[in-house]
Formats: structure tokens, C-alpha cells, sequence
């Protein structure tokens, strides 16, 4: 699904408007009529009647009294509150404000502290608020009286309906710009935007919709997008054809585990099976190899050079061999981090011109030293703690910067990077965002990301380009943990129930 940023969102709009010459108000009639429907479905489902709406004095407001108009026909009890003062709406907006008043519909402005009161009143008499103060327009901060408006309405917990953004979220990066609306659902206009997509924005935005307006979705594509939210629609798997052998899906070659984390190393290869892969080759410390090979039956395990069962920098020409007779391979999880590993896995890569996930310990090895990345088929999966050792930034200031973090280091690199957290987003080396739509918190829990990391390599065996396979390997992994999540809930999850609802969610794909 397209996603676009607000000032993306004005250049469609803008030739929508003066290009094609669909006049603005019918955009904000559709706007308003399509919030306006989502209303009354509430109203209806709840038997409820009482609706104050909220306006700014942009467009955002403008929507608002269209909003206003269409409830007011079909029944409802209606009010309208300006946060700023009548005679400084213009345009589109006052076309629909004034049509409003002549219909007599209640209309104040709270524009001084005393005028709160009656808000207050109107809010606690009423059932559900329309919020349509700010949409994309807001700029910088929110202060005064909005600002206490806003806090009203939040602590007021009535049902609340976004126009377009919650009013006081950053529609491009999901901040909260001062305060923010806490909207049980949000109606945005013709395209997502990012802020709605990720923390904490995500939290304010509560259910989304997308309204489809009357602007041509194929303008997205005529101005250029960088952001896609990946739904099922974008991750069809093909079907399998009859006449195949393994070696159609796939050789990988896995590179994982120590004596103390042969886990790490066991869900890593199994995933990798249980998405698809033809052949799994899987080469731990020698010390390590009798127990994994007694739990993984289909997968081929090699015992390498180790010292204290931790893989030595002797086992080196052993992993080249094998990486000749492999597709892909996967390095990190369960490593462990030590002088040997880092070396070893550097001269790896470095060494390696075949497709590569890089995951946990083995993107520590290469902490100072990512040049040797550059332009290779790599797929990096860093949680934000790995990522912050990668980059020297702070975990905040990459979870706050999820977007511009992820740009900066692809457009640095050149690779594939699967920016772990609540929100994957997925950044390929031709420039793409892309944000996941499933998962849940129940997934945080330790093993998940080895699980990732076989499922990613496991589409890479079998011939996915490196963006496809990062983007498939998210979504299934979310879809995975979702249907987990049916089973044993959120806190009873564990990296095993995610890994065996991996068939399941593959199947949703067909
Ligand atoms: N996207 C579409 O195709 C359509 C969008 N519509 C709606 O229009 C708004 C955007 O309207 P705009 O007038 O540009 O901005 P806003 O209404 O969001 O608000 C801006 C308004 O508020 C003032 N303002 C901004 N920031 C602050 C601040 N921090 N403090 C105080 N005041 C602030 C600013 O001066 C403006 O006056 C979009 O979201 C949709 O809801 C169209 O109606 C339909 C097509
Ligand atoms: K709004």
C-alpha cells in the first residue's frame, strides 16, 4: 500500500486541483462525507445520537463542518466548535461554514480560557467528538488553548474520530508535536501517511481507515513515493509447481551458534526449513554439533573448529568450502562476540559475493568496519540496539528517526536493512521504505529474531531478490506470531510457537 508524506500529499493535491481540475470542495465533500459515514456507523452500531465536532481553521476544519452538514441531515444531534474565531476562515472552509450556519447548525468558537467551560459541558453531553483541528497542515508545536483543548478531550474518554491525523501528531514521523489526540479512529484522506504507521503514533492514530477522495492514485506513482506499508496484497507467494527437487528451493548455509547458545542456531535452521528452503546446511562449533544434530533432523550440520565452543577464526577455509556448495548463507545468530568472530566474520563477507543475512553477533563483528558491506547482496536485521552500536546514534534517536535512520544508512551502504522493532521497516539499497503491518508485542521474546533470520534466508535460497526476501521474511514472521498469538496469547509466546505457525502463515500467502 502507497504511503505518502504530507508534502507528498499536497503535490498530488495539487494536480488533482490545478492539472485535472477536480475542484478542491468536492475533495473536501468526499473528505467530509467519508469521516462522516464512518460516524454514523458508530453511532448506529452503539444506538448513540450526539456528535460535537471539533475545527481548526485549515481545511483540516473545513472537513470538519462538511462532517458536521452530513450528520446534522441524517439525524444527528450535532455541534461545532471553532479553535480559532469565524471571520478567519477562508476559502473551501468557509464555503462549508457558512453553509452550516445558514442551516442553523449550533456553531461556537473557543477561543478564550472562559469559553472552556462550555466546551467541557458540550463534551461530557456528548457521545462521540469529530476531531478535525489539525491534518497535515500542523507546523511545529501545539501551545495555548488547543493544547488544553486537546487534554479535554483526551481525558474526557468518549469515542473520538480523527479527520485525516490525529490533531498534534507529526503526519511524516509520528512524534507527538506537544500533545496529540487520542483517536479511537482515524479517517486519512486518500493515501496512509507515515506517522500513522509507526510509534508513537500508532498509539494516537487507534484504527485506520483510508478514504478513497476522487484524487487518481496513480499520481503517487507520477510524483514519486518512497514509503509502502506492506499488507498482504504486496506478499502473494507463488504457487509451487509439480515438477521440482529441492535443489529448485534452495541450498542455504547457516553459520550460528556456541556452546552455551545452540538455540539460537536450532530456530534459526528449522525456520529456514519451515519457510520453504530446499537444503539447510548448518555449521556450528564442533562441541556444539551431537546436540543440535539429535533435534534437527532435516537439516545437515557441520562441526567446525572452535575454541571453548565458540567458533575459531581457524574454521574460516571450512566455512568458504562450504559457502562454494551454498546459494545463500546466514551468519550471527548465537556467535557469540569475541577477537576470533569478529575477524572471521569479516573475512567472510569480505570474502563472499553470494547473497548474505548478517544478523545478531555477526553485525557486531563488523561494529567500525561496515565498509566492507558496501555495495553487497547483504541484508543486515539489527534491533535498534544493534543498529545504535552500528551507527554510534542513541536507541531513542534511532526510534524517533526510524525513517531518516534507515534512508541515511542504505543510501551510506547500499545494502538491505531490516530495522527491527514494534514497527519493521525494511530500507532497500534502490531507496525504498517499507514499514510491516503485522506482528505484536507477544514477539518480543528471545529467539524471535533468529526465526526472522532463517525465514529471510530461506526466500533468498529460493531466488527472491534481497528486498523481496526482507519484506517477505518480516511480513510472514509478523503473520506468524499472529496466529501464534490466537494459541497462547501475548505473554505465553515464545520463538518456538512463532516458528511452528510458520506453515500457517505461508499458507495465507497462497
Ligand atoms: N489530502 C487531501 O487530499 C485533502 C485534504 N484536506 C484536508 O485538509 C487538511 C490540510 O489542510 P490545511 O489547511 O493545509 O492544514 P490543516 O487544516 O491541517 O491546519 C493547518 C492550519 O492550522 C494552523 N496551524 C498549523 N500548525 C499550527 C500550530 N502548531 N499551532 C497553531 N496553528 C497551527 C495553520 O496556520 C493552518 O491554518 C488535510 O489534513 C485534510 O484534512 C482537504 O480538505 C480534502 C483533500
Ligand atoms: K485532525
Amino acid at each position: 500500500m502507497i504511503v505518502l508524506t504530507s508534502k507528498q500529499m499536497r503535490e498530488v493535491e495539487k494536480i488533482a486541483i490545478e492539472k485535472i481540475g477536480i475542484p478542491s470542495i468536492c475533495l473536501m465533500e468526499n473528505a467530509g462525507r467519508e469521516t462522516a459515514l464512518e460516524v454514523k456507523k458508530i453511532l448506529e452500531e452503539k444506538n448513540l445520537n450526539s456528535v460535537i465536532i471539533i475545527s481548526g481553521k485549515g481545511n483540516n476544519g473545513g472537513d470538519g463542518y462538511v462532517v458536521a452538514r452530513n450528520l446534522y441531515n441524517w439525524g444527528a444531534d450535532v455541534k461545532v466548535f471553532l479553535t480559532t474565531s469565524i471571520g478567519a476562515i477562508s476559502g473551501d472552509a468557509k464555503v462549508n461554514l457558512d453553509a452550516i450556519l445558514n442551516m442553523g447548525i449550533y456553531v461556537a468558537e473557543i477561543t478564550q480560557r472562559e469559553h472552556l467551560k462550555f466546551l467541557e459541558k458540550a463534551i461530557k453531553e456528548s457521545d462521540v467528538i469529530v476531531d478535525a483541528i489539525y491534518g497535515i497542515g500542523l507546523k511545529g508545536r501545539i501551545t495555548g488553548i488547543v493544547k488544553d483543548i486537546i487534554e479535554m478531550i483526551n481525558q474526557a474518554n468518549k469515542i473520538v474520530v480523527s479527520v485525516d491525523i490525529p490533531s498534534g501528531l507529526n503526519a511524516d514521523t509520528g512524534k507527538i508535536e506537544g500533545c496529540a489526540i487520542k483517536a479511537s479512529k482515524t479517517v486519512t484522506m486518500q493515501f496512509v501517511k507515515p506517522g500513522l504507521l509507526v510509534y508513537p503514533g500508532v498509539d494516537y492514530a487507534g484504527e485506520v481507515r483510508v478514504a478513497e477522495i476522487g484524487i487518481p492514485c496513480r499520481l503517487a506513482a507520477e510524483i514519486g513515493y518512497d514509503y509502502n506499508l506492506v499488507t498482504s496484497e504486496d506478499v502473494k507467494l507463488p504457487k509451487r509447481l509439480g515438477d521440482t527437487h529441492k535443489g529448485d528451493y534452495g541450498k542455504a548455509l547457516i553459520i550460528a551458534g556456541s556452546k552455551n547458545m545452540t538455540g539460537a542456531a536450532y530456530l534459526c535452521a528449522k525456520s529456514a526449513i519451515k519457510t520453504g528452503c530446499g537444503l539447510v546446511k548448518l555449521a556450528v562449533p564442533q562441541s556444539a554439533q551431537s546436540v543440535i544434530q539429535g533435534a534437527l533432523y532435516e537439516v545437515i550440520t557441520y562441526g567446525l573448529e572452535e575454541k571453548n565452543g565458540i567458533l575459531s577464526y581457524n574454521a574460516l577455509s571450512s566455512v568458504l568450502k562450504l559457502i562454494d556448495e551454498s546459494d545463500v548463507i546466514a551468519i550471527g545468530p548465537g556467535l557469540t562476540h569475541d577477537k576470533d568472530i569478529s575477524q572471521l566474520v569479516y573475512d567472510i563477507v569480505k570474502n563472499v559475493d553470494k547473497p548474505v543475512v548478517l544478523d545478531a553477533d555477526a553485525l557486531n563483528a563488523l561494529v567500525g568496519r561496515l565498509e566492507v558491506i558496501q555495495g553487497k547482496r547483504i541484508i543486515l536485521t539489527p534491533h535498534y540496539g544493534e543498529m545504535s552500536r552500528l551507527t554510534g546514534l542513541g536507541t531513542d534517536e534511532i526510534k524517533n528517526n526510524l525513517f531518516e535512520v534507515a534512508k541515511t544508512f542504505i543510501d551510506r551502504y547500499k545494502v538491505t536493512l531490516v530495522l527491527k522493532g514494534a514497527k519493521t521497516v525494511i530500507a532497500t539499497k534502490e531507496g525504498s521504505i517499507y514499514i510491516n503491518s503485522t506482528g505484536n508485542p507477544g514477539m518480543a521474546t528471545a529467539g524471535s529474531g533468529d526465526v526472522l533470520t532463517g525465514m529471510i534466508t530461506a526466500f533468498l535460497a529460493q531466488g527472491f531478490s534481497e528486498e523481496k526476501a526482507a519484506i517477505y521474511g518480516v511480513f510472514y514472521h509478523g503473520k506468524a506470531g499472529d496466529i501464534a498469538r490466537e494459541y497462547v496469547g501475548e505473554y505465553g509466546m515464545t520463538a518456538m510457537d512463532i516458528l511452528e505457525n510458520i506453515p500457517d502463515a505461508l499458507k495465507c500467502g497462497l
